[in-house]
Order: C-alpha cells, then sequence, then structure tokens
C-alpha cells in the first residue's frame, strides 16, 4: 500500500466565540486509503473537514494538504482537494452539464463542441445515478436526489487526489450508497485519499480503511479496519460517566402485537399509478417502514401525518378522547389527533431557522400554554425544555440562540424532543436519525420504546435496514409504491428485509452482494 501521507493535522484548535470546537485536533491520513472521521454530534468534525479545505483557518496549530499550506478554498482545489459539504449546492438555474463543470475552464466552448467532457459527464451520471441523466436539462426541475448525484459526480470529475465527504451520503438509500462505495474505491485504487464524515456506523464498517475518533473537539485515537465495530466506535466517543452499560435496553422483546388498532389506512395509493394496499398500527408498538428511494414509503409516511393528501384512499386514527376512528386529511388534523411527526429532512420541514432553539423545541406546545391575551407562558415550557435537552443530550449554549447555531445533529435532536414535548398518542418519524450520532440514536430508541411501553405507538421510516433490527416490532417494506410485505419476529433481519426492498420473493437471495464495495 502507498503510505505517503497526504494530510497532516498537529495540535489544531479553533474556537467561535466562547465554543472551542477544536482543543486539539491531531490526524494523519495516507494516500489509497478511505479514512473516517467519527464523534458524537458537536465534537467537531465538521470544523475539521472545514479547516482542511481551507474555508476556515485554525487559531493554532499546523495543516498539510498534500504537503502544502491551504489558506483558502482556492488553494485547496488548486492542489487537488475536493470536498463535498453537507448541503446540496448546485444552481437551480443551469444545466446539469454546467453545474457538473461550473468554475472549470472554458465550460461553455465545450458543451458547444460536445466533445470528451459530455462523454465523461454521461458516463460517470449513469455509473451514480443508475441510469442516464439528460445533461441539457435545468437542474431547478430535478429531484433532491439526483441534486445530491450532480453534487457528488462534479466532485469526482475533478480526479481529486484529496476528497472529503462530510455526511455526503445521510440521505441516500442503500442501493444509491453502494454505488458511491464503489465510485469511493475506485478512487481509493487510484491512490487517492477519501476522507468520510458518517454517523452510519454500518457503512463505514463496510468501506473504512481506518478511523479517527473526535470527542468533545480531542482527537481520542485511531482504529485500523479490523478494530472498527460499533462497540469500540462507540466506547471511543462516549465519555466514560455517559456510556449506557445495557446498550440493547431499547430491544422489541418479540411481544405480541396488540389487536387493536390505533392508525389505519385503507385502500391507500401513495403514487399515481401504483396499487391500493391498506395499513394498520397497532397501539404499543413500533413499526418499521422500509423501502429503496422512490417506492412510495415516503409519501405514505407524508401521507399518515396529512403534509400531503394521497391519491386515493383514507387515514383514521382513533381519538384519544371518544375511542372512535376520526379522519386525518390535513397536518391540523394530524396534530389536534395527537399526532406527532419528526421529519428528517429539517431544512425543508422541520426547523424555523430565524426562531430560538427554545422557540423551535416548544413550538407545538405553544398553544395549550397561551396565557390571558394570547402571552405565552414560558415559565411552565422551561421545565418541558430543560427535560427534552437533557434526556436527548442537546448540546446547547443559551436557549435563546438561534437554531442554526448548532451542529447538524443537534439541530435535529431538537426536532426530536419537539415531538416528545406535544405528548402524543402516534409518533411518526421520517428518517429521523440522519446526521445523529450513534450514542443519541441508541438514547431514541430507548426512549420510543418507553413511549410504547407506556402505551404510545410509533411509526418509523428509515434509509438504513440496520435501525429496524431488533428494535421494530413490525417492519413493512414498500416496493413499486405499495406495501410490499410486513415482516416480524425474526423475519426482521437484514436477508428479508433486502429480498423485499428489491420485489422479491421471502426466500429468493438477493442478487447484488453487499461486500462487494468493500
Ligand atoms: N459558525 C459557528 N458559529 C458558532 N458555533 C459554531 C459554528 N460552527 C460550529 N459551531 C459549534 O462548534 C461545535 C462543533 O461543531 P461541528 O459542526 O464541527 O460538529 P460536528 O461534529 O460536525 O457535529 P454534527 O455531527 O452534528 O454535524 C458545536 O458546538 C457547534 O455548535
Amino acid at each position: 500500500m502507498n503510505r505517503e501521507i497526504t494530510i497532516r493535522l498537529a495540535d489544531v484548535a479553533k474556537s467561535f466565540g466562547e465554543t472551542k470546537a477544536l482543543k486539539k485536533c491531531d490526524f494523519e491520513a495516507h494516500a489509497g486509503e478511505v479514512h473516517a472521521i467519527v464523534g458524537e454530534n458537536g465534537s467537531g468534525k465538521s470544523t475539521m473537514a472545514k479547516i482542511m479545505s481551507g474555508v476556515l483557518h485554525p487559531d493554532s496549530g499546523t495543516v498539510s494538504i498534500l504537503g502544502e499550506k491551504v489558506n483558502s478554498p482556492i488553494d485547496a482545489k488548486k492542489i487537488g482537494l475536493t470536498t463535498i459539504f453537507q448541503e446540496v449546492l448546485v444552481a437551480d438555474e443551469a444545466s446539469v452539464f454546467e453545474n457538473l463543470f461550473v468554475g472549470r475552464d472554458g465550460v461553455f466552448k465545450s458543451q458547444s463542441g460536445g466533445g470528451d467532457r459530455r462523454a465523461e459527464a454521461n458516463e460517470i451520471l449513469t455509473r451514480l445515478v443508475g441510469k442516464s441523466v439528460d445533461l441539457d436539462q435545468m437542474v431547478g426541475g430535478l429531484p433532491l436526489s439526483i441534486k445530491q448525484w450532480i453534487v457528488i459526480a462534479r466532485a469526482m470529475l475533478r480526479r481529486p487526489r484529496v476528497l472529503i465527504l462530510d455526511e455526503s451520503s445521510a440521505a441516500l438509500d442503500l442501493d444509491s450508497t453502494i454505488r458511491l462505495h464503489e465510485e469511493i474505491d475506485r478512487l481509493r485504487r487510484e491512490g487517492a485519499t477519501v476522507l468520510i464524515v458518517t454517523h452510519r456506523i454500518a457503512e463505514l464498517v463496510r468501506i473504512a480503511d481506518r478511523a479517527t475518533i473526535l470527542r468533545d473537539g480531542v482527537t481520542v485515537g485511531t482504529l485500523q479496519k479490523h478494530e472498527i465495530t460499533e462497540e469500540n466506535l462507540l466506547s471511543m466517543m462516549t465519555p466514560p460517566d455517559r456510556r449506557a452499560s445495557d446498550v440493547k435496553e431499547y430491544a422489541s422483546k418479540n411481544r405480541a402485537i396488540a389487536e387493536v388498532s390505533v392508525m389505519t389506512a385503507k385502500n391507500m395509493v401513495a403514487q399515481r399509478t401504483s396499487a391500493p394496499f391498506d395499513f394498520d398500527l397497532p397501539k404499543g408498538s413500533i413499526v418499521g417502514v422500509a423501502g429503496l428511494d422512490g417506492q412510495g414509503q415516503d409519501a405514505f409516511v407524508r401521507a399518515l401525518v396529512g403534509i400531503m393528501r394521497p391519491f386515493g384512499g383514507d387515514v383514521l386514527v382513533r381519538s384519544a378522547e371518544t375511542g372512535k376512528m376520526v379522519e386525518i386529511a390535513t397536518l391540523e388534523d394530524a396534530a389536534s389527533a395527537g399526532i406527532s411527526y419528526v421529519s428528517g429532512d429539517r431544512k425543508r420541514e422541520g426547523i424555523f431557522p430565524q426562531q430560538s432553539i427554545f422557540e423551535n423545541l416548544a413550538i407545538g406546545v405553544y398553544r395549550k400554554n397561551l396565557g390571558p391575551m394570547g402571552i405565552i407562558r414560558k415559565p411552565t415550557l422551561k421545565p418541558m425544555f430543560k427535560r427534552e435537552v437533557d434526556r436527548l443530550r442537546i448540546k446547547i449554549g443559551s436557549p435563546s440562540n438561534k437554531i442554526t447555531s448548532l451542529s447538524g445533529g443537534n439541530q435535529q435532536k431538537v426536532l426530536i424532543g419537539r415531538a416528545f414535548a406535544n405528548d402524543p398518542q402516534v409518533i411518526v418519524l421520517n428518517d429521523p436519525a440522519r446526521g445523529v450520532d450513534l450514542g443519541t440514536k441508541r438514547d431514541l430508541y430507548r426512549e420510543l420504546r418507553a413511549f410504547v411501553e407506556k402505551g404510545g405507538s410509533v411509526i418509523y421510516l428509515s434509509s438504513e435496514i440496520e435501525e429496524f433490527i431488533g428494535f421494530a416490532d413490525r417492519v413493512d417494506v414498500f416496493f413499486a409504491g405499495r406495501l410490499f410485505r410486513s415482516l416480524s419476529g425474526d423475519h426482521i433481519a437484514e436477508e428479508p428485509i433486502l429480498a423485499a426492498m428489491f420485489g422479491k420473493s421471502e426466500n429468493a437471495s438477493v442478487e447484488f452482494d453487499l461486500e462487494r464495495s468493500a
């Protein structure tokens, strides 16, 4: 293996006002390796990625990338470092081709003359997306998943010597993640250094050659491939006083599923042309919802909470007061029937960026706590706020700071706290653990398990199969726009879930090899 050191950070520190994002960060990466950077939300990973990319300057310490100092993103680009940040950055009013080559010389000339660049762009997009994409269409009208691929393809087309992916796969489904891994592997074989910042442990176990762990702004160590396990990562990421003793205490105990339905959907049509199906949520259970991108599961959960109308069918929920089933047609119906919703797409349907952390968490309970003349009774909300911040270990400064001052994962925790704060009877979560660290995921599972033990009910959509195993009481897998198969008991395992995701019969083995990108 090529052992040339391509990145070296020594004793790097960086503060934002009072917040010490990095206190003592030491790091080394080689050519030809995939190196994961792991740590709790707010431990300093993005800050580290931004320093390496020249976006931020360290307060002290030294940084060397391919033997050079990087003072700006332009410097970084010149020496062959490319970063894919968490946000999907595309120009909506430009074509796919222009987006792919933006900032590169002669883009317009080569577009009119056809040529190698178009062929190259076609080839990489087809590999990444899994089908060809029209290079001349405007990006604005494309779905978010294709926009994300354009950002990734743009980085790959630069043939970087160092590529940093900061949570770039957080929203990708399994099939897409495998295609991304193949591209990463290609770069590794060409001798590039690939750094991945991710909370998806199954993913990094599969692909990383080494992993460096940050805790509270300090590098605590680097694991070799054979040492990268969930338990090792968790124990290095988490301070000793917070390590859970019984890690699976949230587990589904193979409980009998109750007969009483708290929510049902009849003759549901999730996508315009798909077949109708029925769904029920038994009281006191956790039902997982799975599917590859675009199979109708996302539309389904959004219809359940009234964010969008389904193409057919009705959603009913049992009223906590009367015991009768009532219809859900809007988000307001859902809220007044005691249904809370947590979206993983916090930018589009979650946070109020101009509001404080306190307001973002407490917003749903405002109405119930209005005093005379509509004034918010803040003191009555404070204990609730503190309870949610403590139990989800949300890392905040002052509650009155804007929510956007928090790290991505901590913003997501605020949304989860909001769902619990509403004191709901049903919580519907749509890929809630995106960008949330491993310790917090476990805390979330534990809280949800406690919630159903007390009679609540949960619908949990995830793009990561691993999330369901040992946690969900039932997993409903979507394929071709409809609920394709419900799995329970021992069938809640990787193989049967995967088979159903690909629309295969229960006993068929899945053709592609999960390890092929390792
Ligand atoms: N521009 C900024 N202004 C103020 N504080 C900031 C800023 N950027 C980061 N921080 C703070 O620095 C700390 C480290 O944040 P960073 O985004 O590096 O964490 P992270 O490990 O990437 O977290 P996550 O896993 O949630 O993305 C956090 O406490 C965060 O609130």
